[in-house]
């Protein structure tokens, strides 16, 4: 039997449901632990103001190091680049398409024709970085809490569109709201974004952390999720700068990662594409 642990949140629950059916189709029983977390609670701070330190995890984690839950399942973006001792992550899921989406009501939306007012919600410095850059007329609203909580507002009139990441658009089955799919060549997405983590205790159990890692694993996922949170580690440490990095290109035994640096008031520097190989080789 493994317990999984999970955030109460529909987009939690779908994430999680699908490891359980994974997990039970390869043999193994399950059962679903879940529970709201700090960053479910706090919806009207932005999580840059919060302090994006484990809002998301510190609730699953306590279960995890109690022995209650053997696992918890996560969005790989909302974890934080350095775990707290004594958890890892030992598994990441077949990544989904990274890039962010428009998702409206109105379909005639258009982001390229500048004589039309069109007020985006987000409360992503990434994200407000990026509209204020490519399109300076756009205005942005706040716009915390899930994706359905969102949707409602943005229905009574709070704005005319949201960004949103695709892979929880798509999870949530709203693909037919997407007006424009961002290019994640220009729109580069944070670390982890559309893909699944799964965290343990480094006391859990060899057996089942193999049973769970080779059920779950998907290694192709896992190189580039791994490059991009090593990088992101790294280069954190840089305080005034968010830094943005996407999963790197391989070229020549050489990896490359476009980067691109936000200040926490939502300014994008120029972009920059780094070799990140000598960071990672520790
Ligand atoms: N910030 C919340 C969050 N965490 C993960 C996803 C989407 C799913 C994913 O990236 O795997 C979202 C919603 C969004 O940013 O639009």
């Amino acid at each position: 039997m493994i317990t999984i642990g999970s955030r109460k949140s529909k987009l939690a629950m779908w994430q999680t449901l699908t490891v359980a059916e994974a997990l039970n189709e390869s043999g193994m029983e399950t059962r679903i632990n879940s529970m709201e977390t700090r960053g479910d609670r706090i919806l009207d701070v932005s999580i840059a103001k919060i302090g994006s330190k484990g809002v998301f995890t510190e609730e699953l984690e306590e279960q995890l190091a109690s022995g209650t839950t053997d696992i918890a399942v996560h969005s790989a973006k909302d974890m934080q680049s350095r775990l707290p001792d004594g958890f890892a992550l030992i598994a990441f899921t077949k990544r989904e398409k990274v890039n962010d989406v428009l998702v409206s009501r109105d379909g005639t939306i258009d982001l390229e024709d500048s004589s039309r007012p069109v007020r985006i919600g987000t409360s992503s410095v990434r994200r407000k970085a990026l509209l204020r850059h490519y399109y300076p007329h756009v205005k942005t609203v706040e716009m915390r809490g899930n994706l359905q909580t969102r949707i409602g507002k943005m229905d009574s009139g709070a704005c005319d569109a949201l960004m949103l990441a695709y892979a929880g658009v798509k999870r949530m089955e709203y693909d037919d709201l997407i007006v424009m799919e961002f290019d994640e060549k220009t729109f580069i997405p944070p670390v982890g974004q559309g893909c699944i983590a799964i965290e343990a205790s480094t006391s859990l159990d060899t057996a089942k952390l193999s049973r769970v890692r080779d059920c779950l694993n998907d290694v192709d996922s896992e190189v580039c999720l791994l490059t991009e949170r090593a990088f992101l580690k790294k280069l954190e440490g840089a305080a005034l700068y968010r830094l943005l990095v996407w999963r790197f290109w391989r070229v020549m035994r050489l990896f490359f990662m476009p980067v691109l640096p936000v200040s926490m008031d939502s300014r994008l520097s120029a972009e920059k594409r780094v070799v990140p190989g000598k960071m990672l080789k520790r």
